[in-house]
């Protein structure tokens, strides 16, 4: 309630519901917010209006810019939200600053001059440094203040964060996003929230700037878990769209074409649409780095091993993640996984779906095919 007093002072959000509101408003004629939480406690898209800017929301805290953060924080301040950053390369935090966002050097002191504090790190280790390490996030947080992970980690890791933030007296959400750097962009993410609920409701205004749909999920753990296994099916089916292009490109077929002729049918995908056509020119601009990709697919094999959950898929998948990170290719985007499946072929040379040996291989199928018949 302490937190909620902090941001109702000013926040609003753009599903018109705000703070004061909800705070003025008698128990007995709850209508709005906590109505609307109770009646779509899993589920909440986003409405469609916009935040008023002359109602600035309260203190935002971030932590952690890179590809994901970045574009995050920049829609809060957009937003008009008064934001605080601190990023271990400091040098990220300046085009935010130039944007208007406020710096502190060190987590503690973005959290001790925040009301929530948001953070996007890359992984457990680097997700409990910031929180929990030495002049972490922690070390700012007491009651009244609330700390949200959006950071992909396990359900252990998150346990342990909130543990440690809560010894504090504040609050703590765990709100890994599905979607990646467009939909970060465009404030198109999905937040798969659990923890406190009442800085779940707290936020809900921040986190509808930067998404379009919540869900809540109850206890911390079950927002990773969902993200790890979202994150696991879309690892597999990358492998086996990899594992697809390749094959059609060496029986002759034109990959481009399988692109086309998948997205017209059952197993149509947005990720097989906009990743296919650069894949089929080996390119892998980054928006879901590899690492990324490895990473939350050992975390998904950890959380099926703890419930005896067979994945082979999966398991196979995270092997040739593994064989790309090997070769270079953790920061390229996480479609380099093809590149894992290519053989070594002329003198050395990997195959890149190029047009000369796509017809060189085409007649030779041709011909091989005759010889046969
Ligand atoms: N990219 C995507 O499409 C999506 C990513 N995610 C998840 O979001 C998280 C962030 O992803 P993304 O933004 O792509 O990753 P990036 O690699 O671009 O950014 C990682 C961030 O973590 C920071 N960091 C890494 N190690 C440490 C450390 N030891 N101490 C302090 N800070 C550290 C980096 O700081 P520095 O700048 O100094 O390196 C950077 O701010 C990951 O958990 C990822 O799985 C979730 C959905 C989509
Ligand atoms: O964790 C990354 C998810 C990427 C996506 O949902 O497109």
């Amino acid at each position: 309630m302490e937190m909620a007093k902090t941001l109702m002072v000013n926040a609003n959000c753009r599903n018109h519901l705000s703070f004061s509101a909800i705070l003025n408003s008698p128990k007995n004629t709850k209508f709005s917010f906590s109505k609307t939480m109770s009646m779509c406690s899993s589920f909440c898209p986003r409405a469609s209006s916009s935040t008023p800017k002359d109602e600035l929301p309260a203190r935002i805290g971030f932590l952690g810019l890179g590809i994901m953060g970045s574009p995050m924080a920049q829609n809060l301040i957009k937003a008009g939200c008064d934001v605080t950053v601190w990023n271990r390369t400091k040098s990220k935090c300046d085009p935010l600053i130039s944007l208007g966002a406020k710096y502190k050097s060190s987590p503690e002191e973005v959290a001790a001059s925040c009301d929530v504090t948001f953070s996007m790190l890359a992984d457990p280790e680097s997700a409990v440094e910031v929180a929990c390490g030495n002049h972490g996030a922690a070390g700012g947080m007491s009651p009244g203040k609330g700390y949200v992970d959006v950071s992909t980690v396990d359900g252990a890791t998150s346990t342990s964060i909130s543990s440690r933030i809560k010894s504090t007296g504040a609050l703590y959400l765990e709100a890994p996003v599905s979607g990646s750097k467009k939909p970060a962009e465009d404030g198109q993410l999905i937040f798969l929230t659990a923890g406190d609920k009442s800085l779940y409701e707290t936020a809900a205004p921040l986190l509808d700037i930067m998404g379009k749909s919540r869900f809540y999920l109850g206890d911390v753990g079950n927002g990773a878990a969902m993200k790890l296994v979202v994150n696991m099916i879309m690892g597999s089916m990358m492998a086996s769209f990899s594992e697809g292009l390749l094959l059609s490109e060496k029986v002759g077929l034109d990959p481009s074409t399988l692109v086309e002729v998948i997205s017209q049918g059952a197993i149509s995908s947005p990720m097989y649409s906009t990743k296919g056509p650069s894949m089929v020119q080996s390119l892998y601009p980054t928006a879901f780095p590899l690492k990324h990709q490895q990473k939350d697919l050992r975390l998904a094999l950890g959380l099926a091993e703890s419930v005896s959950q067979p994945t082979p898929i999966a398991a196979a998948a995270n092997e040739l993640y593994k064989v790309a990170k090997s070769r270079g290719l953790s920061n390229q985007d996480f479609s380099a996984v093809i590149e894992a499946l290519k053989v070594a072929r002329f003198g050395g040379q990997t195959s890149s779906f190029s047009s000369e040996t796509r017809v060189s291989r085409r007649r030779s199928v041709r011909r091989g095919a005759c010889a046969s018949a």
